[in-house]
């Protein structure tokens, strides 16, 4: 019989013949002396090598206009997650002029769906570069394609899956009050999203229900309203706790344990 135990493993060595150990410590710059790791024990074959701990990757899903961006920062404050905009990526391609960014401009003016290998190469460096373990990937993804892509490329699964739903009007409405200088916020390009969100997003955020990883928010109410919502979500996991961070402003900040890492 298998039996997985858990251990802090201070010197693990990386094993040649694991794949996905690999792919995992380059992916995501695993301090391998400091980090967990469960070890298969086969009482007949002996111990076979540690397997690290994959980071803990939440997908943030909704509308455009639905709250996403400003929740996140809510989250990174309290938990000390890292925050990753796929827009913002790739707004940062369109001001650097890279070779794709004339490309992802004419895409998000008329509303669509930049290429996925793009988008997941950005959030691929991105994760790459970071120390950190934990990590909230924001409108991402936003179709099956970009699904699919993450999940070859990056050989990962979110943890935790946030679905701000929100009525039409109300993402309307806020976009059109948004006042950051988008090109994509007006209501020409806003109508066009809104139906590119209903046919292309609608299948990811069924995947994950079926997945048992959807969290369905209702994103209408105050910025605090929505955000008691997802404080649960996040206290329930282990992994989030021992990095809490206290936030005096937020009305459960006092209970929440102090970061020591
Ligand atoms: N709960 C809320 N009620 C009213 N306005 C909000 C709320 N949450 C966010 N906003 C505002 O709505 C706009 C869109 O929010 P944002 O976080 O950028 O959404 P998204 O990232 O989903 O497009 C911003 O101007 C933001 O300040
Ligand atoms: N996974 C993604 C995320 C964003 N994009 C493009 C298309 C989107 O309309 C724009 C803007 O995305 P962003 O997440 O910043 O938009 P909202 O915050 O939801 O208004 O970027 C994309 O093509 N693929
Ligand atoms: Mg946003």
């Amino acid at each position: 019989m298998w039996r997985r135990v858990a251990l802090f493993s201070p010197m693990m060595k990386k094993s040649s013949s694991s794949r996905s150990l690999t792919l995992n410590q380059k992916g995501f710059g695993l301090k391998v002396g400091e980090s967990f790791a469960t070890e298969i024990i086969n009482p007949e074959e002996g111990v076979s090598p540690p397997k690290e701990k994959a980071p803990f990757i939440t997908f943030v899903l909704g509308g455009p206009g639905s709250g996403k961006g400003t929740q996140c920062e809510r989250i990174v404050e309290t938990f000390g997650l890292t925050h990753l905009s796929a827009g913002d990526l790739l707004r940062r391609e369109i001001a650097f002029n890279t070779k794709n960014g004339a490309m992802i401009l004419n895409l998000i003016k008329e509303g669509k769906i930049v290429p996925s290998e793009v988008t997941v190469k950005l959030i691929q460096k991105e994760l790459e570069s970071s120390d950190s373990r934990k990590f909230l990937i924001d409108g991402f993804p936003r179709t099956e394609e970009n699904r699919v892509a993450f999940e070859r490329i990056i050989r990962a699964d979110p943890d935790v899956v946030l679905f701000f739903d929100c009525p039409e009007e109300e993402m309307v409405k806020r976009v059109l009050n948004r006042n950051q200088g988008r090109v994509d916020d007006n209501i020409t390009t806003m109508k066009k999203r809104l139906k590119i969100f209903e046919a292309l997003n609608r299948p990811v955020i069924d995947y994950y229900e079926n997945k048992g990883k959807l969290y369905t928010i209702n994103a209408v109410g105050t910025v605090d309203d929505i955000f008691q919502q997802v404080l649960p979500i996040f206290s329930s996991f282990e992994q989030l706790k021992e990095c809490r961070h206290v936030n005096p402003k937020s009305p459960l900040g006092s209970s929440l344990v102090e970061n020591s890492s």
